[in-house]
């Protein structure tokens, strides 16, 4: 199965579009778990087996395992959500942007180290440093396009005079992740919840692709709009959110608790679809 079949797969299974983000900071572990990195596995654990029948994806953040030298917590979260969540795909939030023998290695890290479905990229080194990541078949590539920070306006939005209709940056971005970089479908785009006009956009010049969209919960983006304007029935979304869901709590009953905030936003989204 592919990436992509996989996305469609869980979205329809799980009746979902929320993706939830597993970025495990040790100071905010609940309870006995407080300030403790070796309990980062256990606690990302509890959180998806909480949402396994909630989740069109998981996202783990690679910069909060390795922060704390629990790369190997990594590998083994990835397991364990192949053991209670078999037909919910991995994304690994890595952000990778290299020359490409550099890019073969961090493909091999995020596809056959952690396992990963799908890996997020910068596209901003061109696509000689993508085109390794589609050489593993099946794998998916989300290119950053339009982040939900706001200083993504100081690349993204400038515009691209020596190309031809003279587009925003990310407008190329788009263009060419659903065109000539496309090779094999494997590719996506980011694009935050936090700049509905701009999902907007991005579908209009990229409407099949899969949009990893992050920025609802803890960055406040609008999941109403985000759904409106990113929505298609051929090109899946999936809505990212990461503390909201697993700080909803910081007590023992914290799984508990993600799932209400998962179960929440998951319908939040699933209202928002246009008939
Ligand atoms: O444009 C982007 C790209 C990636 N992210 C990542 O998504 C989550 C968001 O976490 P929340 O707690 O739901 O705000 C995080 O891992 C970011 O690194 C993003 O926010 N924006």
């Amino acid at each position: 199965m592919t990436f992509l079949e996989m996305l469609q797969d869980a979205q329809q299974r799980n009746a979902s579009m929320l993706c939830v983000g597993l970025d495990p900071e040790p100071k905010r572990l609940p309870g006995a778990m407080q300030g403790d990195p070796s309990r980062i596995h256990e606690f990302c654990a509890r959180i998806v087996e909480a949402t396994a029948d909630l989740a069109i994806a998981f996202k783990p953040q690679i910069a909060y395992f390795a922060a704390h030298r629990a790369e190997a917590q990594l590998e083994q979260l990835v397991a364990h959500i192949r053991r209670v969540a078999p037909h919910v795909p991995v994304i690994l939030d890595a952000k990778r942007g290299d020359i490409g023998s550099t890019a073969e290695q961090y493909a091999i890290e995020a596809f056959e180290r952690y396992d990963a479905d799908a890996v997020t990229l910068s596209p901003f080194m061109g696509f000689d440093s993508v085109q390794p990541y589609l050489r593993h078949p099946g794998k998916g590539a989300f290119l950053l396009c339009r982040t939900s920070n706001p200083g993504g306006d100081d690349l993204q939005n400038q515009r691209l005079g020596s190309v031809d209709g003279n587009p925003l940056l990310y407008e190329h971005v788009a263009r060419l992740a659903q065109g000539p970089w496309n090779l094999n479908g494997q590719l996506g785009l980011v694009v935050g919840a936090t700049y509905p006009n701009e999902i907007e956009r991005v579908r209009a010049l990229a409407p099949t692709l899969p949009l990893l969209i992050p920025g609802v919960g803890a960055q406040g983006g609008d999941a109403v709009a985000t759904v409106r304007a990113g929505w298609r029935p051929d090109g899946p979304i999936v809505v990212n959110s990461s503390r909201a869901i697993l700080y909803a709590s910081s007590g023992a009953d914290f799984a508990d608790a993600a799932r209400a905030e998962a179960l929440r936003t998951r319908a939040v989204l699933a209202a928002a679809r246009p008939a």
